[in-house]
């Protein structure tokens, strides 16, 4: 039986929180990734347990890689790569894009699947690089999930040139392996721009830290093979999702801090501090974190999301609510993410008595008195955190499987909870 629908809590005052949040999905799963294909034990310390990191343990698990968790830390001890195993991807983008390429360097048999709409996110362009870097990879033409790695315990690598104007993690799941391809790999784009930079750079960064040699140019990233160093990376708090959190000080003129807030990161969710401060917000930083304080009226957001395409869900509810139009590009590639983000967020908007129209490359939101109602969710864990966005200021959104907010972030809806009736009135 389905669970019932959450009842999105409506704020009756202002909220005025200080929210510690748990560890960046892309940084956890680049971590474990890179620890796995390290030369000695390393320590992922404050990892993200959620849905999409627990997939992406599960598969490195499943592939030879001992790795536990000791309530503080993830322990990480890899092992010989080895087949036959069977990946579940989930609806994790960082796991069907980063593992393939582990998985070619096992010896033996795997099979990358994953839950039914996965199937129909972008993966071609990753395949057929695989296999021009030497991996015996079959999937039966589809050019999608599901597919057959047949590893024979090492991959040639070499040059490559791929369209990764669809996801930025078909160029990122290229390189993190690489250091361990007898060539390295050079990986060249060409096709329209590639989205999410700040996440590319997260790669190199993190690619970077545990000893590998890589250098950049315009379209172009090479990766040099050599030894990647164990040790501990401490990840950082997911600044993606701080967006709902620090929206909320804007939709209920209140004051929300996110603790920890980075002095410097490449996560893509640091851009909440020019975005919301477009709409409106006062954002200070200060030793307790990143403030955001809204003045109760704030205006829409006229913004080319195409680096930072993941806050878009939560940007275009709090566009929805906003004093003035909004009009969001940039964004074309959001039809492969864990749905198609355009599609859903018009839908489910609109149903609400919203204005939102589809654009080639975005969104365009004209302000509306909004009514409830049950808001679907597509299996999209940002559709969930849009509608609670939305909730605070209009009674009566239902929010159906709310649940699907654990692919990052599992405590989210005690989270919101404590923030909305922690604020001085507490709900009616
Ligand atoms: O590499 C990563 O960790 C991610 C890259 C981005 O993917 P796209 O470039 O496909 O948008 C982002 O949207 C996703 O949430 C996480
Ligand atoms: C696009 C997203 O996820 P994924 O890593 O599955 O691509 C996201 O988290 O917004």
């Amino acid at each position: 039986m389905p669970a019932p629908h959450w009842s999105a809590p409506v704020a009756h005052a202002p909220v005025d929180a200080t929210v510690t949040l748990p560890g960046s999905k892309s940084m956890t799963n680049r971590a474990l990734i890179l620890a796995a294909l390290a030369g000695a034990p390393a320590t992922v310390r404050r990892p993200l347990r959620s849905r999409d990191t627990l997939l992406m343990a599960e598969a490195l698990r499943s592939l030879g890689v001992g790795i536990s968790d000791d309530g503080d830390a993830w322990q990480v001890v890899p092992g010989e790569l080895r087949g036959p195993a069977r990946i579940d991807c989930g609806l994790a983008g960082t796991v069907m894009r980063f593992v393939p390429s582990v998985a070619a360097l096992a010896d033996g048999e795997v099979v990358v699947d994953g839950d039914p709409y996965a199937r129909r996110r972008p993966m071609g362009p990753i395949i057929t690089a695989l296999r021009e870097l030497g991996v015996d990879i079959d999937d039966e033409g589809r050019g999608a999930l599901p597919f057959t790695i047949r590893g024979t315990g090492a991959v040639r690598g070499g040059t490559v040139t791929i369209d990764a104007s669809g996801s930025s993690q078909l160029v990122s799941g290229l390189l993190l392996a690489a250091p361990r391809f007898d060539k390295g790999v050079e990986v060249r784009h060409e096709g329209p721009p590639v989205p999410s930079a700040p996440h590319l750079a997260m790669t190199v960064e993190m690619l970077r830290a545990v000893g590998a040699t890589v250098e950049t140019g315009e379209n172009v990233w090479r990766v040099t093979p050599g030894p990647l160093r164990g040790g501990e990376t401490v990840i950082e708090p997911d600044l993606s999702n701080a967006a709902q959190f620090l929206g909320a000080a804007l939709v209920t003129g209140g004051r929300v801090t996110v603790t920890g807030w980075p002095e410097r990161t490449t996560q893509p969710g640091d851009a909440l501090r020019g975005l919301l401060a477009a709409m409106g917000a006062k954002v200070t930083r200060g030793p307790d974190g990143l403030t955001v304080r809204g003045t109760g009226t704030f205006g829409g957001l006229d913004a080319d999301l195409h680096e930072v395409g993941e806050l878009t869900p939560v940007l275009t509810a709090l566009a929805a609510l906003a004093a003035t139009p909004s009009r969001l590009t940039g964004i074309a590639h959001l039809r492969g993410h864990e749905t198609d983000r355009l599609a859903a967020l018009v839908t489910e908007l609109n149903a609400l008595g919203g204005d939102v129209r589809e654009l080639p490359d975005g969104l365009e939101i004209n302000p509306r008195p909004l009514h409830g109602g049950v808001f679907h969710t597509y299996d999209d864990h940002r559709m969930v955190m849009a509608a609670a966005v939305l909730g605070l200021a209009v009674p009566g959104v239902e929010v159906e499987n709310a649940a699907t907010v654990g692919k990052t972030l599992p405590e989210f809806t005690e989270l919101w909870g404590s923030m909305v009736t922690a604020s001085p009135l507490g709900p009616a």
